[in-house]
């Protein structure tokens, strides 16, 4: 493997533990953040604390505050910021490129759709950033909380691109015996599968903690499956992807998982929490709130049937209980499946 200069842009719970996964294999890390604080216990303790705790993290791990430093000569550029500072950080990214006249590969590792737009997040950094910055445009998604990644928990995410060279040396770069990474070229259903699971995860939070047994949640499993699968292939996804690591693979990891934000925060609401109460005190982002609201309005712009993402719009717009919109769904017109 050769040793590459890696810029990740973000020092959330994903950014940190992506960073150290490729320190650890050798690469030359710069993990950037806009909090100077943040760097600072990463630079001189090695570790980030608010975000995974004690585990130490690689000494190969650099914390950088200022982006045109993080981003010289590197070869590769992870953008692992929530989806609706993703615009934001592009244009600070753009402006060093620009200062520096060099461009990049960047490869998004957040899973959302922009509200309003509707866009996906490589759509939104193929719009901020010019083509002449970047060789190579992708995206990294599949089962993969950061918590298990940072303990070395075996975990398979996917490089994709439309371009498979570049998923390729992605997957070069970051793969080692704890984490291994497939490549993928269908950007469209990563991202979708990537997005959507947040939102199913959300509701099989609502039913553990409501007290619902199996049934119920691989009910739950397979019909958002089916109808994340129905709004990717509107847009023109393989339907296997939905087969893979970031179809039903992320889905079950993220729907299981007390790692989760989005199912914890499912769980939350199930024990009656308000909605802005969850949001404050998780003090991480949980995107399946706001990909819930573009996912439904998207179905019906698109014709596209997702009678759980309603569900579960109603009971996080409309104030909506919980065993109401259960019973909602379960009185719906009897049908056939694979439809
Ligand atoms: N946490 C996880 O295990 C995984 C998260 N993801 C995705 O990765 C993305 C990031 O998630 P997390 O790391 O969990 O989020 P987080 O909430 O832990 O961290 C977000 C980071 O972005 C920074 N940030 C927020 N707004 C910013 C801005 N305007 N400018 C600069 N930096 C800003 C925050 O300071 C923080 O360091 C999300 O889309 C999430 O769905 C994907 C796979 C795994
Ligand atoms: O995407 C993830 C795991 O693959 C993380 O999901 P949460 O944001 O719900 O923690």
């Amino acid at each position: 493997m050769s040793n590459e200069i890696i810029a990740v842009l973000g020092a959330g719970s994903w950014g940190t533990a992506l960073a150290n996964v490729a320190a650890e294999n050798g690469h030359d890390v710069r993990l950037w953040s806009h909090r100077a604080s943040q760097v600072a216990e990463i630079n001189e303790t090695h570790r980030n604390t608010k975000y995974l705790g004690d585990n130490p993290l690689n000494e190969g791990v650099v914390g950088v505050a200022d982006m045109q430093a993080a981003v010289q000569d590197a070869d590769i550029v992870l953008s692992v910021v929530p989806t609706k500072a993703t615009r934001e950080v592009a244009k600070q990214l753009v402006a060093a490129l620009k200062n520096l006249d060099q461009s990049i590969i960047l490869m998004a590792a957040t899973k959302g759709l922009e509200p309003g737009t509707y866009k996906r997040v490589s759509e939104m950094l193929a719009e901020e950033v010019p083509a002449k910055y970047l060789r190579g445009l992708g995206v990294i998604s599949g089962p993969s909380h950061a918590e298990g990644v940072i303990t070395h928990d075996p975990t398979l995410v996917t490089a994709v691109s439309t371009d498979v060279a570049v998923a390729e040396k992605v997957q070069h770069a970051l793969s080692n015996q704890v984490f291994r990474v497939y490549t993928n070229t269908d950007m469209i259903g990563s991202e979708i599968g990537g997005a959507l699971k947040n939102v199913i995860a959300i509701g099989a939070g609502a039913l553990e903690s409501l007290g619902y047994d199996a049934n119920a949640k691989a009910a739950l499993f397979t019909r958002g499956l089916a109808e994340i699968s129905r709004l990717g292939q509107a847009f023109g996804a393989n339907p296997i992807t939905f087969m893979g690591l970031s179809g039903v693979g992320d889905l079950f990891a993220t729907a299981t998982s007390v790692h989760s934000r989005n199912y914890r925060a499912g769980v939350q609401l199930g024990e009656g929490k308000k909605l802005a109460d969850i949001i404050e005190h998780m003090g991480m982002v949980i995107e399946g709130i706001s990909t819930t609201k573009v996912a439904h309005e998207l179905a019906q712009k698109k014709h596209v049937e997702m009678p759980i993402t309603s569900a579960i719009y109603r009971v996080l717009y409309e104030n909506q209980d919980v065993k109401e919109a259960i019973q909602t769904l379960m009185g719906r017109p009897v049908s056939q499946e694979g439809k």
